[in-house]
């Protein structure tokens, strides 16, 4: 194995020597251009595709010979290249001739491959697909002739064309499975659709629409959007992961299906989650979508209606648990590993907080993983309440807080807005703790239950008399802040509303739970029964609300404007451990995006329109503090992380192929 400093990996991981994949490994071009006598590789009669091996050490030490003036070719060769359109230069980064930006990839694979798809396969690979927009050119060149129709349009046409078709369904799970149809047919023409028309399409591809999607996920299951690994695969897991076919992955979602959203155990059907978590990784945070890795886990699922179901695509047995769930999940855990090395970032999403938390704590130190649900969700609520403050006035620690809900999402937050208020006051965690108050399906979490309370909810047992209802815990404790975090829809009543109303001149309600049906409140109820003075953001979108003659814009509190930022933050330093400063410093870093605009607004969160620009921010703050804590690994730091993070990140725009 050969490995290369940071300025040369910039350019030698993009052309190919150091593997960027098996399908775009290497640019010839940019190979003949950068001074190594590589032979030109021959696309093969039409459909066929070419695959040359070779061995990455011998070209390694050419490029290795080249010592110093690698970096200094490879600029200037990226410049020659970006004269001639052919293939696109990002900050001194090298795009392949399909276009892939492997600029933050260093990892070699050996012996490396190149593939050139043509004709009818070009046709059918999404990544690589351009239908109408491939140019004459491009079309005898790969032998394309006949197989598309005369005309030639621009990718702004097929937009513009798509976007009529898919604003033709009124039917949300029409266009999510149009949506995916695009997404597995041209990929460059779902993300600049996505990306262009973000508020427009997130709530398609994402929650509300997506959690219908894994509802149905069995009836609509067309084609493998990632891997589905089940009980069938045990011991065979390593083989499994090698039958995906892109080999450079930087960050997988795994669910187990077990807490779809809010919607329960969806089993196999869970997929729909790993997948749309996924696409926002590209869309929002620029991760290369060959970098990303969706998968299911399937040991079995407790949902009797599907079981019963004839569509349902899973094993059809009740969920394994104990030893035989714990052997599955190491297995998993030690191939990724092996397979991907320990760069790879993992995302847990959507696993019962009975495995969650155990997940995490057993892996963190082992692996790059990191948990939306409990840490994601965390550090976007907390950076809505540090915004929240510049409206309320005050700090953080003359809040009170009370959740409905103590699982993942509502101790999670609570753990970081502790941890946050102890770092802003130098209070004990302990003291900070006690500022924040949960409620679960039993009422109040108070000191007498603590034997019987899980281990998550034991920080949060104070002492105080037990309380059943939370109208009645709202009116005793009197927070400033209530968060909605059960799953359980319509549970912020309109006495609950109206109390937290009459405590609180601009009362904060974070109605958190997903999809839309289990929404602790409307942004309607919480506008309306607050007589307009909620400071409210809900997990998934409300429409604006007219009251009393004033527009209300509510915010969407979801965990997508963190994730995407932060695993660009930690793939772009090559961070091997996830840390909570991170996720502080996600927040702070999401909460500066925030204007004065939107603060007029009464938003405590910005538009998702400039996410990308807020990915990279919060990206660049993540990686900083990789840096500091000494847990990154791509070295030299780049001296500007922002443009760093933005130079990182992939585009949707078509390439010329030679
Ligand atoms: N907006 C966002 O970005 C995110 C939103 N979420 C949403 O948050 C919700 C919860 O997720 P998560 O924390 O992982 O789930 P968990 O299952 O871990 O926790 C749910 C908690 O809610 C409690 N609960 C359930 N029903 C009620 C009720 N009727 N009254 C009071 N408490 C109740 C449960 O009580 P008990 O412990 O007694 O069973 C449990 O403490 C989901 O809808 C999810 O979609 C999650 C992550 C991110
Ligand atoms: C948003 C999210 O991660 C959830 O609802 O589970
Ligand atoms: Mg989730």
């Amino acid at each position: 194995m050969t490995t290369f400093s940071l300025n040369q990996s910039s350019f030698l991981s993009c052309s190919g020597v150091s593997g960027c994949g098996k399908r775009r490994s290497f640019s010839n071009l940019d190979a003949r251009r950068a001074g190594l006598a590589l032979k030109v590789v021959s696309v093969s009669t039409t459909g066929r595709v070419v695959t040359e091996e070779r061995n990455a050490v011998v070209e390694s030490k050419k490029l290795k010979e080249m010592g110093e003036n690698a970096t200094a070719a490879a600029a200037s060769t990226s410049e020659a290249i970006k004269k001639e359109g052919e293939v696109l230069t990002v900050g001194g980064g090298v795009r392949d001739v399909y276009g892939e930006d492997c600029a933050t990839e260093d990892q070699l694979v050996t012996p490396w491959s190149v593939t050139v798809a043509s004709g009818y396969s070009l046709l059918r690979d999404p990544l690589h697909n351009k239908g109408l927009a491939f140019t004459d050119k491009e079309r005898d060149a790969h032998y394309l002739r006949g197989l598309l129709p005369p005309a030639v349009v621009t990718q702004e046409l097929q937009v513009k064309k798509t976007l009529n078709n898919l604003r033709q369904y009124k039917v949300p799970l029409q266009r999510y499975m149009a949506m995916m149809d695009l997404q597995e047919t041209n990929a460059r023409l779902f993300y600049k659709l996505l990306i262009e028309n973000v508020e427009e399409f997130l709530p398609v591809v994402y929650t509300p629409t997506v959690g219908e999607a894994c509802q149905k996920y069995g009836s609509i299951f067309t084609r493998p959007q990632g891997l589905f690994i089940s009980l069938k695969e045990r011991g065979k897991i390593l083989e499994v992961l090698r039958n995906w076919p892109e080999k450079n992955i930087q960050v997988i979602v795994v669910t187990d299906g077990e807490r779809i959203l809010g919607l329960g155990d969806l089993g196999c059907q869970g997929m729909g989650i790993p997948v749309g978590k996924l696409s926002l990784y590209t869309a929002l945070g620029g991760v290369r979508p060959s970098a990303c890795l969706p998968i299911t886990i399937d040991v079995g699922t407790n949902n009797e209606q599907l079981l019963n179901d004839e569509f349902y695509i899973g094993l059809r047995q009740k969920r394994a648990t104990g030893q035989e769930y714990a052997d599955l999940l190491h297995e998993f855990m030690t191939a990724v590993k092996q397979n991907y090395g320990e760069k790879v970032l993992i995302q847990f999403e959507d696993f019962a907080n009975h495995n969650a938390f155990d997940l995490l704590s057993k892996y963190s130190s082992t692996h790059l993983v990191f948990n939306d649900d409990i840490q994601g969700t965390a550090s976007v609520v907390l950076a809505g309440l540090l915004s929240a403050l510049k409206l309320l006035g005050g700090s953080l620690d003359e809040q009170t807080f009370l959740f409905l809900g103590a699982g993942e999402a509502g101790t999670g937050i609570a753990e970081l807005i502790a941890l946050e208020m102890s770092k802003q006051t130098n209070l004990p965690l302990e003291e900070a703790r006690k500022k924040i108050w949960l409620v679960d399906s039993k009422g109040l979490i108070v000191s007498s239950r603590k034997e019987s309370l899980q281990h998550f909810k034991k920080p949060w047992a104070h002492e105080h008399e037990p309380i059943r209802n939370l109208i009645d815990v709202v009116q005793d404790i009197k927070p400033t802040v209530l968060i909605g975090s059960s799953g359980a829809g319509r549970t912020f009543t309109q006495d609950v509303v109206e109390a937290m109303a009459s405590i609180n001149e601009r009362p904060v309600i974070l109605a958190l739970s997903n999809p839309t049906s289990q929404s602790e409140c409307t942004a309607e109820q919480a506008y309306t029964w607050s007589q307009g003075r909620a400071i409210f953001a809900s997990g998934s979108p409300f429409d604006p609300v007219k009251y009393e003659g004033k527009t209300f814009i509510p915010g969407q509190a979801n965990n997508a404007y963190i994730f995407p930022g932060l695993g660009l933050g930690l793939i772009m330093s090559g961070a091997i451990r996830v840390h909570d400063d991170m996720l502080l410093a996600a927040s702070s870093a999401l909460a500066e995006q925030v204007t004065q605009e939107n603060f007029e607004r009464g938003l405590i969160y910005p538009p998702f329109t400039n996410i990308r620009k807020i990915s990279a921010n919060i990206a660049a703050r993540v990686a900083a503090k990789a840096y500091e804590l000494g847990l990154a690994s791509r070295l030299p730091q780049p001296q500007d992380l922002v443009k760093y993070a933005e130079s990182c990140m992939y585009s949707p725009v078509y390439r010329n192929y030679r």
